[in-house]
Order: structure tokens, then sequence, then C-alpha cells
């Protein structure tokens, strides 16, 4: 297939780049460089500058290029600057693919795969894995965003044709293992390589954000998967939607559970260091525990995680001691 991946550049669209091209599809990305970086474009992809707010854009390259199908990555996706930037996170994040999916129907591209996130779950006050059919209650504009943009592309699927998979991420990490791409150094918010920095002395220590909260431990538990399970998962969901034409909903996590301290415990067994770190207050807006069920994933797709949290950690880790760019920015 002849793929458009809608923020190619950034972090886990990059990676799934890498998937398709080893699976032998042909990728156009499409991408405005806000957040992500050339240099992370695998060689072998055609690479269009353009924002999908810009359907006269979007029309030239669908007309250009012959696309079968879209992948969506492109979005903000910093939950406390969508706090503070409502309507910019809706302008980004919803009428940004009402304006793509209009291209697609005009294109007549039927087939539409939406990264989505488990922020739609919001705060889920259980301690079992979290399945599909689960509550969706976001807490946030960014969760909210990603919710609503689900609900529309559930809307255009009679009237403009388009099929679709939506993938709900849970905590994504890791980096790709030839070493070319991984999470830009300017971008790290997140447990894993927040812990790889202070293991590397590129901050201070790593600051736990909570101790007190309703699990063994007390602190957060949270399900992580590698970007390269991930960005496999697209390359089946895409493989998989062109054979059944159906739309479906799937979680992609591991269905295990870490906590903090298990992040911490893990990463100095894995590099055989230690992690300078300091007990601080909860960081607002955190739920207990968030594991997915990936069941679904499993039986419909064919798709297991194959990389283990030890995995996450290293690659990571290496990516971060030499990376190949930095986030630019424009
Ligand atoms: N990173 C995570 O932990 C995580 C978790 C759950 C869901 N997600 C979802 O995965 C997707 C990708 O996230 P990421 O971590 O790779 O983010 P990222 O910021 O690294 O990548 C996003 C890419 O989209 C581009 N982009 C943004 N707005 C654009 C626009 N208007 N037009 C064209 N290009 C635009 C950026 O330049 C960037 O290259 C997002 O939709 C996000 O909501 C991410
Ligand atoms: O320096 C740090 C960073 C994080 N944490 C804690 O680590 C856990 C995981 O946090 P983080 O890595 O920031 O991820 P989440 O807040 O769980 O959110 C990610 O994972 C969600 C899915 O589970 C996605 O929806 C979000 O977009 C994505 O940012 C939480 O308990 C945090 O409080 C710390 O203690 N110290």
């Amino acid at each position: 297939m002849r793929v458009l991946v809608v923020g190619g550049a950034g972090y886990i669209g990059s990676h799934t780049v890498y998937e398709l091209i080893r699976s032998g599809h042909e990728v156009v990305v499409y991408d405005n460089l806000s957040t992500g970086n050339t240099k992370a474009i695998h060689r072998e992809a055609t690479f269009v500058e353009g924002d999908i707010r810009d359907k006269i854009m979007l029309d030239a390259v669908f007309e250009e290029h012959g696309i079968d199908a879209v992948m969506h990555f492109a979005a903000k996706i910093v939950v406390p600057e969508s706090v503070e930037q409502p309507a910019e996170y809706f302008e980004n994040n919803v009428y940004g693919v009402g304006v793509l999916l209009q291209a697609m129907r005009d294109a007549k591209v039927d087939k539409f795969i939406f990264s989505s996130t488990a922020a739609v779950y919001g705060m889920p006050n259980q301690s079992v894995p979290i399945t599909e059919d689960a509550e969706t209650k976001p807490i946030n504009p960014y969760g909210e965003s990603k919710l609503s943009a689900e609900k529309l592309i559930g809307w255009c699927e009679a009237p403009y044709g388009i099929k679709y998979t939506i993938f709900r991420y849970f905590n994504v990490a890791g980096a790709d293992g030839e070493g070319q791409i991984g999470l830009s150094p300017k971008t790290v918010s997140h447990i894993i390589p927040s812990t790889n920095e202070a293991v590397l002395g590129l901050r201070d220590k790593l600051i736990v954000f909570g101790t007190d909260y309703n699990t063994e431990d007390g602190t957060c538990i949270r399900d992580y998967i590698h970007v390269t399970d991930l960005a496999r998962a697209h390359v089946l969901g895409v493989e998989k939607l062109a054979e059944t034409m159906t739309s479906k909903t799937y979680n992609l996590g591991s269905s295990n559970g870490f906590s903090v301290k298990d992040i911490v415990t893990t990463t100095e067994e894995v590099l055989a260091e230690p992690v300078p770190v300091e007990y601080g207050p909860r960081r607002a807006g955190d739920p207990d525990y968030l594991v997915a069920s990936n069941k679904r994933a499993e039986a419909e797709l064919g798709w297991v995680p194959e990389y283990d949290l030890a995995s996450m950690i290293e690659s990571d880790y290496n990516w971060r001691k030499a990376p190949k760019y930095e986030y630019e920015g424009k």
C-alpha cells in the first residue's frame, strides 16, 4: 500500500514509518514540523511539509501521490498546555481531523488509522485492565479533544465512506533498535526518559510524583508499551482494515502494570547504575492505576507486544546517550 503518514516526523509517527517501510509499504510523510524533525523521517519516504488544516495542500498531496490509506499521528499532545490552550487543542486535534477527513472523502481514500489515547478513559476507578468498552470520561482538554475526534471519525464513516481503526495508546516508551530515531531530547517529561536523564546526569534527579496512591507501593501504576510494538500494530492494523473494511477501536498496551518505583528499580538493574531520586508530592490529574486489556488487539490483529520493560528502558537510554537530532520546532 501507499500510506500517507500524517505527523510522520514526530516520535511515534517516525517509528511507524520505519516499520511500514520494513514491511514493504510505500510512505508519504505529511508534517508541519511544529514538533517533528526532518531527520526522523526515513530516507526512503517522500516528505511533504504542510498542515492538516490546509485543505488545498492536502488535496494536492492526494492528487499527486495516489494514496491508499492515511495514518494520522499529528496532534498537540501536552496535557498541561491543553489546560492553558483548550481552543488551540480542539483546533488542531478535532477541526484538523475534520479537514483531513474531508480531503480523504474528496480524494476517495477510504482507510483511516487514528492515534488516540488512554486519556479518553480519564480517572477510571478500578484496578483491573481496562477494555475498549469502558466508560470514556476525559479529565483534561487533551483527552476530550481526542475523544471528540474519535466521535467525529465515527460520524463521518457512513456519509464519507471512510472505514477506520482507532488505536488508544497507553504509556509509550523506547526507541528504534537501529539508533537513528527516538524521543527528541527536548520533549522529555515522561517517566522512562526522565529516569534515564537522571542516570545520565542530564538532570539532577528524578522526582517521583506522589507516594500515597492506592497501590501496593504507593506510586502510580501504568502500562508501558514499546514504540516499535506500537508501530507494528499500525502495520497489522492497516493491513487488516484493507482486508475486512470494518471499523474498530483497540487498546494498545501490554496488560501488565508497573509502578513508578518498579521503573526506578528496573532501571537500576538494567543499567547497573543508581538513579538519583527525590520523593515529592502528587502531580495533578494522575490516576492510581491505568492498565490496558489488550485482548481485542491480540484476538483480531494477532498483535502481541514483543519488547519488555527492560528493552524500553535500555533502548531509550542508548538513544538518549547519543541522540541524532534535537527537537527543532517551528
Ligand atoms: N507520546 C505518547 O505517549 C502518546 C500517548 C497516547 C497517544 N499519543 C498520540 O500519538 C500521536 C503522536 O504522538 P507523538 O508522541 O509522536 O507526538 P509528536 O509531537 O512527536 O508528533 C506529532 C507530529 O505531528 C506534527 N503536527 C502537529 N500538528 C500538526 C499539524 N497541524 N499539521 C501537520 N503536522 C502536525 C508535529 O510536527 C509532529 O511531527 C498523537 O496523536 C498523540 O495524541 C501519544
Ligand atoms: O518525572 C516524573 C515523570 C512521571 N512520573 C510519574 O510517572 C507516571 C507516568 O507518568 P508519565 O510518564 O508522565 O505518563 P502519563 O501521565 O501516565 O501519561 C502518558 O500516558 C497516557 C496513557 O496512559 C497518555 O494518555 C498520555 O498522553 C501520556 O503522556 C505518573 O504516575 C507520573 O506521576 C514521576 O513520578 N516523575
